[in-house]
């Protein structure tokens, strides 16, 4: 069955008695799946690609568009899956990402369906992409300097990342989200200005600490940025206070924003991404699925589960669901180990890269 690639977890078997839906051994239960939709990604940014790429999936590997709509349907219909990210390397480089969001669609009228995308090309497919079904967007942009940006994605490409951001503001794609890693000495002086354009523009931007996965495995502890820097940065310009709506799960830890300024009035909110100094493991609802068919239990697993040779043999769904919550049940505790701890003496950093797993 699965590829096992050592670790803790080995060797946990799903009791009969587990229940429905995706549970894991320590009482969560996974309703948010995570897709990846290739491998592939036109920007190099250097926290997550090396700069002459990777070695791309043959075309064949990659799960096809009726593969995918049926892992959707077995989620949703048998699994409890609640909603639906796509991403990748690019999704928006998939030649049949429209008809892949349609299909899900016409499947799940209700599904909340979002994409993280870099915005390459968003300017030209916001529309379709919003008449084919998809409900939200979240646009990944480091900076506003073109030269920073430059150096970030090793791309000259920041005008129409923009361009995408607005087009997907104008047709209505929800509330668009703004992600951006910050690094040190790169881009994290620019994090109140970063801010300020956001919340003028109406959009939830968000921070996120350096996570080691990148592929060159250039991480270190000490050189990310921590959720406390991020705020000190901020607080140069704004004040932050606890946002009161429930985190619910979610990645992002919300903040309100004032402008010093003006304390009384809240003129936007802004997210934290932690996963480094405070992470969230202990809620975690993720399940992801990546390009080529594997679950991943968690982002840092170093145990992948095929359903791939499930879907292309004449297993039935009852087959495919069973060893997706057999994966799910072994999903370690946090950090792809049995503590939370990046950088940590044991932390084993993934042999994939954040874009060949699906961020
Ligand atoms: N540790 C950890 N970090 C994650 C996980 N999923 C996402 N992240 C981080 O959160 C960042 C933002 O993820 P997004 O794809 O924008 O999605 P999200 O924040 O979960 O989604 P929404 O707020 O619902 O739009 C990613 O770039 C990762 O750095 C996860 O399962 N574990
Ligand atoms: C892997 S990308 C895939 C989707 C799309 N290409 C994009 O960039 O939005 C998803 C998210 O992962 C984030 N990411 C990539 N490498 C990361 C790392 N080493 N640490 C933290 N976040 C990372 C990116 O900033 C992006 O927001
Ligand atoms: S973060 Fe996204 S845009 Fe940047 S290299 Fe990775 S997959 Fe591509
Ligand atoms: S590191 Fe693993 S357990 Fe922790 S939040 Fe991410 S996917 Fe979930």
């Amino acid at each position: 069955m699965g590829i096992k690639l050592g670790m803790p977890h080995i060797g946990v078997q799903r009791p009969t008695d587990a229940g429905p839906g995706l549970m894991d051994s320590f009482g969560r239960k996974a309703t948010d799946m995570r897709l990846s939709l290739t491998d592939k990604c036109n920007l190099r940014c250097t926290y997550c690609m090396p700069a002459e790429g990777l070695d791309w999936l043959q075309k064949s590997a990659v799960l096809s568009r009726e593969e995918i709509v049926r892992l959707v349907r077995i989620g949703v219909d048998t699994l409890g899956v609640r909603e639906l990210r796509l991403t990748g390397g690019e999704p928006l480089v998939r030649a049949d990402l429209l008809q892949i969001i349609s299909d899900i669609r016409a499947n799940h009228a209700d599904l909340p369906i979002s994409m993280t995308t870099n915005g390459l090309g968003l300017d030209k497919k916001a529309q379709a992409l919003k008449d084919a079904g998809l409900s939200r967007i979240n646009v990944s942009m480091d900076s506003l300097h073109p030269d920073t940006f430059a150096q970030l994605t090793r791309r000259p490409f920041l005008d129409r990342v923009l361009r995408g951001i607005e087009a997907a503001a104008e047709v209505g794609l929800g509330l668009v989200k703004i992600n951006a890693v910050l690094m040190r000495g790169i881009n994290d002086q620019e994090a109140p200005d970063l801010l300020e354009w956001a919340v003028s523009k109406g959009f939830e931007l968000r921070f996120i600490e350096q996570m080691p996965l990148d592929a060159d495995h250039g991480w270190t502890r000490d050189g990310m940025i921590t959720a406390l820097e991020m705020r000190t940065l901020l607080e140069q310009q704004f004040v932050l206070t606890s946002d009161p709506r429930n985190r619910d799960g979610a990645p992002a830890e919300r903040w309100e924003v004032r402008r010093i300024a003006a304390p009384d009035i809240v003129v936007g909110t802004v997210g934290i991404i932690a996963s480094v100094t405070e992470p969230f493991c202990a809620d975690c609802r993720r399940t992801r699925v990546t390009a080529e068919g594997k679950i991943m239990s968690c982002l840092f697993s170093r145990e992948e589960t095929d359903l791939r040779d499930l879907l292309r043999s004449d297993a039935d769904d009852d087959a495919i669901a069973a060893r997706w919550q057999d994966a799910m049940w072994a999903k370690p505790k946090a950090h792809g180990m049995g503590h939370v701890g990046l950088g940590s003496e044991d932390f084993v950093q993934p042999d994939r890269s954040m874009s060949a797993i699906g961020g």
